[in-house]
């Protein structure tokens, strides 16, 4: 039984490597031209390394052997004249040819590198697409750590795969294969050594290669839990300080960090050892040749200029077959990325079909919507509530009672199991979302800050109107903030909101939301980190907003709650009540107990 539950895993294993190194190779249609033009120049490198070696042969041969024939016609001067010439035209031949291998070798890896980064932008840009298609449902359950570490880090370290050891693979092709053909001809023996011993290396290294890549994998998926852990150390240091677990966590992160060292020296064995035998062999194999050669040069069997020739050329022979060596760890690196990012790109394309019919004024209806997370008890159950026009609808209950879902399900980003999500009567699905999210706006609790200007942070774009953006900060109550800045809205605030205080940049999302003025707003209402002045600036905006736009608040605070045309109370994801503030109250039920706790 669990010997066939093996044999299921390998077979699944293989068919995933294969998928995935189907995958990398489809990529390559990304900069065909680049890729192939640097494999081009790098080949014919490699061809006339042939001719360099070569001349290299006859001008050595020529310098320590002067020409026996050019001597018995002796006649001193003109001899001597000969002589020179022949080695100042030879050695201009090998100059050239220097230079030009070097040029070529420039542009080949220029090529390569440009093709490689070409590959990745276009890898990142599908990968970012994506992750806004499935929207925050999605990412939340993947982690943010991994996801940037993904995007960064992970694509990156396809560059290799794509410069190094894809051009690599055409030479190992090509450079010996020519190296064979040049040499046969000349001296069989010497061919028939090189061509026997060639094979090793690739032998070799299939026989690492199935250790090596497990390895890889195993670092690279603790690379993954270890970002996702040292996020959540920074995200919850002060948390970690006021409970004391600080010291805890400094443990964990020594115990993970570790792990990962020996993960890291025992790839850098398998590393060692490959390199080291790869050069082990290549080394034996060329001592054949020279020993061969040796002697039959001693039996007189053998032209000295052939020989020396041969033996400059049998490094060169080996050079591709120990580059591959060198660059199939990092071809390994890449795979294990290329696992997560294929996961994320095959998943099923939404295919837009936009959808320009939504248009305000809106009636957002929901039709007994169920909703369960994948292997989880439902989240929603039998929702049935309308947001019309506008006005301001307040959804409350326990944590865990299915706010955040039903919102979700509201923006599209979880589709319903059963009952449907109307937008005037129009069915919200995975094909018209992003049309629909045009007219949505989203504050979150914590605001969101973007890197970039003010200005930036407010339009979300570069290109903004700098009246409508100064209009929307002051709507926001940040009119005299940006006063005190020196490059009023073109300053820059960091990342995560560095340089903002909790209200600021709850204010600044406020702005954005005016400037773009969008016709539902929803919004998860912060109740910490705002003062008291700033606090009734945005219930006051806020209220302002619903008088012409539909505002769905998940609410936390009283006076929000009693303003509202309608309080959604959930429990368990069901809606247990609804109605105003009085409707409520005068029901007596959670709501009337809750407000009386
Ligand atoms: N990504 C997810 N995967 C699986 N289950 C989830 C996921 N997100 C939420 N849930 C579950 O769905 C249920 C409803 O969660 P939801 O976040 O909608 O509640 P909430 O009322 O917004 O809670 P809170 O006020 O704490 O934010 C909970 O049982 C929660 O554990």
């Amino acid at each position: 039984m669990s010997d066939k539950v093996t044999e299921q895993t390998e077979q699944h294993t293989k068919q995933q490597k294969k998928r995935i190194n189907s995958w990398l190779k489809s990529q390559k249609k990304f900069a065909y031209g680049k890729l192939s033009r640097a494999i081009a120049l790098g080949a014919i490198n490699g061809l006339l390394m042939i001719f360099q070696t070569a001349i290299l042969a006859y001008l050595i041969d020529l310098v320590i052997f002067p020409s026996a024939d050019l001597t018995a016609k002796s006649d001193g001067v003109i001899t001597q004249g000969l002589f020179s010439t022949d080695i100042t035209v030879i050695s201009t031949a090998l100059v050239i040819i220097i230079f030009c291998r070097a040029a070529l070798g420039y542009f080949s890896e220029c090529y390569s590198r440009r093709g490689a980064m070409n590959i990745k932008a276009n890898i990142r840009a599908r990968l970012l697409h994506r992750l806004f298609q499935f929207g925050p449902a999605y990412t939340q359950t993947k982690g943010s750590a991994q996801l940037s570490r993904l995007l960064h880090q992970g694509i990156d370290s396809l560059e290799d795969y794509f410069a190094g050891y894809l051009p690599v693979i055409a030479y190992c092709a090509v450079i010996p294969s020519a190296i064979l053909v040049a040499v046969f001809p000349i001296d069989w023996q010497s061919g028939l050594i090189l061509l026997l011993t060639a094979p090793m290396v690739p032998f070799f290294m299939i026989l690492i290669g199935h250790k090596a890549q497990r390895l890889n994998e195993e670092h690279w998926a603790k690379l993954q839990r270890m970002s996702s852990h040292f996020l959540d150390i920074i995200q919850g240091l002060t948390q970690l300080k006021i409970f004391n677990a600080s010291r805890r966590e400094i443990a964990a992160v020594k115990k993970i960090s570790d792990d990962y060292g020996d993960e890291t020296m025992g790839i850098l064995k398998v590393a060692f050892l490959s390199s080291f035998v790869l050069e082990f062999l290549a080394s034996i194999s060329i001592a054949l040749v020279a020993v061969v050669l040796g002697f039959r040069l001693y039996y007189g069997d053998v032209d000295y200029v052939f020989a020396l020739w041969v033996l400059l050329l049998a490094p060169e022979f080996y050079l591709p077959f120990r580059q591959l060596g060198t660059q199939y760890h990092a071809k390994m690196a890449g795979v294990s990325a290329a696992e997560d990012l294929v996961d994320i790109l095959n998943k099923p394309q939404v295919n837009y079909a936009y959808d320009e019919s939504f248009t305000a004024p809106f009636t957002i209806n929901l039709t007994q919507v169920t909703f369960a997370y994948p292997e989880r008890e439902n989240a929603l159950t039998d929702i049935t509530v309308d947001f019309s026009a506008h006005g301001l609808y307040a959804v409350i209950g326990e944590s865990g009672s299915g706010k955040s879902t039903l919102i979700d399900t509201i923006l599209g980003f979880v589709q319903s199991n059963a009952g449907q999500v109307t937008i005037n009567n129009k069915p919200l699905t995975a094909d018209n979302r992003d049309n629909w999210l045009q007219h949505c706006g989203w504050i979150a609790q914590q605001a969101q800050v973007f890197y970039g200007s003010l200005a930036f942070n407010v339009a979300m774009s570069d290109d903004f109107d700098q009246a409508l953006v100064l209009a929307a900060l002051e709507k926001a109550g940040l009119a005299s903030f940006v006063q005190t800045l020196a490059q009023g809205i073109n300053s820059h605030i960091g990342e995560a909101g560095a340089g903002l205080s909790g209200g600021q940049a709850q204010r600044l999302a406020l702005a954005r939301v005016f400037y773009h003025e969008p016709a539902v707003l929803i919004l998860d209402e912060p109740t910490s980190h705002l003062d008291q002045h700033t606090e009734q600036i945005i219930t006051q905006s806020i209220s302002d907003y619903a008088k012409k736009h539909i505002v769905i608040v998940i609410a936390h605070r009283l006076p929000t709650v009693i303003k509202a045309k309608n309080i959604i109370v959930l429990a368990q994801g069901k809606i247990i009540e609804s109605g105003t503030h009085q409707t409520l109250l005068s029901h007596n039920g959670y709501y009337a107990q809750q407000l009386r706790a």
